[in-house]
């Protein structure tokens, strides 16, 4: 189990980053960790891997406690592996022979096999023989993971591990990675901004704002009982309304059209979002968004209904 126990981190004495983060993540965990850009999900990441010294608090993995570079020589725990935003490949050789560098001379047919497994896993067969210098920034992406998972470590930190992969890949990618980290009981800790990451993937997830921890549940839990708009933010647009006296936070697809009620809205714009339009409507002085089958024209008045049932 990997404890986090009271952790506190600043790059300058002005300026914490992390400040009392508390958490646990069992063996085989996934955890997803989001907020705004700057929060300090990476430096997390570092702190984690023993990359940085914490002013404050312990790390554990099982019964090893995470040292940062002050009192390890090498930085790095060696059950962990860590894939940076910046990947740090070897650009002159192989894809391949990039994953076989982490794996053993000495069984070359295991660690061919191996090598073979893991270009599965990161759908990049069709380039074993490429040198890395030429590949795309997503494709570079893919093969630090595969090159991170080759010693099989028993913990995965990835930082915006998809955020240079399109779409199309992105999706199969990480349906492929999460499966095999789950069939080898790899815990993983992944950095994010993309919600796909946390909700079809994390078993948790903790979301940090101000240099705290403000929450850590299911993904689940988080999405549907947001405490605050921030949060909610994170998943999707957010509508923070005023009803009856009572400010409550609505997805736009917890907001309907109907034929009759007391809510009178008027249509302000429209986005085509693909299988819906995204309308945005004032109501009572404030803003909405909601989902909607079809679009309709500026001005047009409508009645809204509100699916407010956000209690636990
Ligand atoms: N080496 C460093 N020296 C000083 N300050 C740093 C350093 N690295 C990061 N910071 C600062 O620490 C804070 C947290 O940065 P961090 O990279 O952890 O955020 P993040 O949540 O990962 O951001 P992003 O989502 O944009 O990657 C930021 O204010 C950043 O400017």
């Amino acid at each position: 189990m990997l404890k986090v126990q009271n952790i506190s981190f600043s790059y300058s004495k002005k300026k914490p980053v992390l400040s009392d983060f508390n958490f646990t993540l069992n063996e085989g965990e996934h955890l997803c960790i989001m907020g705004e850009s700057g929060c300090g999900k990476s430096t997390l990441l570092k702190a984690i891997y023993g990359l940085l010294d914490v002013q404050k608090g312990t790390i554990f993995w099982k019964e090893n406690q995470v040292l940062g570079p002050k009192e390890h020589l090498v930085p790095g725990m060696d059950f962990f592996k860590y894939v940076a935003q910046d990947f740090d490949l070897m650009p002159f050789i192989s894809v391949s022979e990039n994953i076989k560098k982490h794996l053993s001379r000495f069984y070359p047919e295991e660690s061919e096999k191996r090598t073979q497994e893991l270009l599965e896993v990161i759908e990049m067969k069709a380039f074993e023989n490429t040198k890395v210098k030429n590949l795309s920034g997503g494709q570079k992406q893919r093969v630090a993971i595969a090159r991170a998972l080759a010693k099989e470590p028993e913990l995965l930190l990835l930082d915006e591990p998809f955020g240079q992969i399109d779409n199309f890949k992105k999706n199969s990618l990480r349906r492929r990675l999460f499966a095999y980290l789950k069939e080898n009981n790899i815990a993983c800790i992944v950095a994010t901004h993309d919600k796909n990451d946390a909700l079809s993937f994390a078993d948790k997830l903790i979301v940090i704002q101000h240099q705290k921890i403000i929450a850590n549940d299911s993904p689940k839990d988080i999405y549907n009982y947001p405490k605050e708009k921030y949060v909610a933010s994170l998943f999707d647009d957010v509508n923070e309304i005023l009803i009856d006296g009572k400010t409550v936070l609505l997805y736009p697809h917890q907001i309907k059209i109907v034929e009759n009620s007391n809510e009178k809205a008027t249509i302000k714009n429209s986005y085509f979002k693909g299988p819906f339009w995204l309308l945005e409507a004032e109501f009572k002085n404030q803003k909405v968004f909601f989902n909607h089958q079809t679009n309709l024209e500026g001005n047009t008045q409508i009645n809204l209904l509100f699916d407010v049932n956000l209690s636990k």
